[in-house]
Order: structure tokens, then sequence, then C-alpha cells
């Protein structure tokens, strides 16, 4: 029997090419890929954290950002734990489009989900968006907000273990019998979400000033 105390889904969302799939690759396999093709529809990877002597099973689903698969990966966010939303600090259109996902995650999936707002590819030196502009748009819309670089490896498993803590955290506080926990028959259901995790407002977890870009 696997040992692990919590299975947490996590997704990740955003435009084409903005490096959903390099940072899954980077934190599940710890590479960046060379070459990454477009994910077409949803690919999905596991991995088991430790997070204060606890193992974590982290499911994360990563999603095709061309239009043409919306209608596949909708159907995924429903039952997500978190959703990481991706734009590439570089690509501004990939910023402007973060309205239309959000309508789009208000509308699929479970209101109480952690959603975190990812600016990837910190190492280029062609950024288009500010970091404070990305930080300013994830307090907005009650959401935690992260810099990263798939490509150097740079805040990419910060992000996965602190969503990891966050979840955990939301499932003790609900109750010591979360529906995210192994032992429950619904175990990758929602359950741990519940009613607590509304009050646990926009960057309360995550510090979002240490968060901010270093490079
Ligand atoms: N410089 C830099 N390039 C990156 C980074 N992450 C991804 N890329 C590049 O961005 C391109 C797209 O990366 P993907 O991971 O395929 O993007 P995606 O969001 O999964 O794209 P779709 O599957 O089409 O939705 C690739 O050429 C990557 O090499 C990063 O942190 N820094």
């Amino acid at each position: 029997m696997e040992d692990y105390k919590f299975l947490f889904k996590i997704v990740l969302v955003g435009n084409a090419g903005v490096g959903k799939t390099c940072l899954v690759r980077r934190f599940t396999q710890g590479l960046f890929p060379p070459g990454q093709g477009a994910t077409i529809g949803v690919d999905f990877m596991i991995k088991t954290v430790e997070v204060d002597g606890d193992k974590i099973k982290l499911q994360i689903w990563d999603t095709a950002g061309q239009e043409r698969f919306r209608s596949i990966t909708q159907s995924y966010y429903r039952s997500a734990h978190a959703l990481i939303l991706v734009y590439d600090i570089s690509c501004q259109p990939t910023f402007d489009c973060l309205p239309d996902w959000l309508r789009e995650i208000q509308e699929y999936a479970n209101c109480k989900v952690l959603k975190i707002l990812v600016g990837n590819k910190t190492d280029r030196e062609d950024r288009e968006i500010p970091t404070q502009i990305g930080e300013e748009f994830a307090k907005q819309h009650d959401m935690y907000f992260l810099e990263t670089s798939a490509k150097e490896a740079e805040n990419v498993e910060r992000l996965f273990y602190e969503i990891a803590a966050e979840l955990i955290d939301q499932a003790r506080r609900k109750d010591g019998t979360s529906a995210a926990n192994k032992n429950s028959m619904d175990a990758i259901g929602l359950g741990s979400l519940g009613t607590k995790a509304s009050q646990n407002s926009c960057c309360s977890g995550f510090n979002s000033n240490s968060n901010q870009c270093t490079s």
C-alpha cells in the first residue's frame, strides 16, 4: 500500500507557450526540456513530496494553452485543489489574457480552489511585466503570487511546496478527517478545501514581498 498522507490535485492553466510544461518537468523530473512541443489536451505527472514529515502526493495536471483544446481542459478544473495560472513575464499578451482565464476558472473550478498566479521566465532580459504589476493583479483577484524560471529552476520547488503546505493547512483547519486524506472515500475530492478556505484571504500564506523575483 502506498504510504502518503494526502493526495492533492494541482492544475496548470495559461496561454500557450508560457512554460507550464517546463515548470512541471522542472519540478517532477529536475530538468528543462529542450525544444518542448505544445501540449496536446492534458498531461499529468505525479510527485510525492515530504512536508513536516508527512508524505504528500501531488497529482499535477498540465493543460494545453491552445484555444482549440479549451473544452477538454475545462473539464479538469472542477476537481482541482489548486490552480496555477501562468503568464510569461516577457510577453504582455499572456498577461492581458489573465482576466479571460479567471472567467474560465470562475465558471469551471470549485469556488474554494486555491489560486496561484505565476509569472514565469524571470531569466529573460526582455521583461515586459514588472513584478509589482503581477503582484497587484494577484492581490486584486485573491490569488497568491510568485515569479519563477523553469529554465533556471528559480522558485519552482518553492511554488509546489508552498501549495502543498497551504493545502495541508486548509485540510487540517477543516477537520481531522479531510476528504483529501487518503483514507477517505473521496481521495481527490474537494472536501479539504471546505468552508474555511474562504477565510484564507490573498497572500496570507505566501509572503508576497519575499516572493518577488530576485534575479
Ligand atoms: N527563457 C525561458 N524559456 C522558457 C521557460 N519556461 C519555458 N520556456 C520556453 O517557452 C516555450 C514554451 O514552453 P512550454 O512549457 O511548452 O509552454 P506551455 O505553457 O506548456 O505551452 P502549451 O503546452 O502550448 O500550453 C519553450 O520554448 C520553452 O523552452 C523559462 O523559465 N525561461
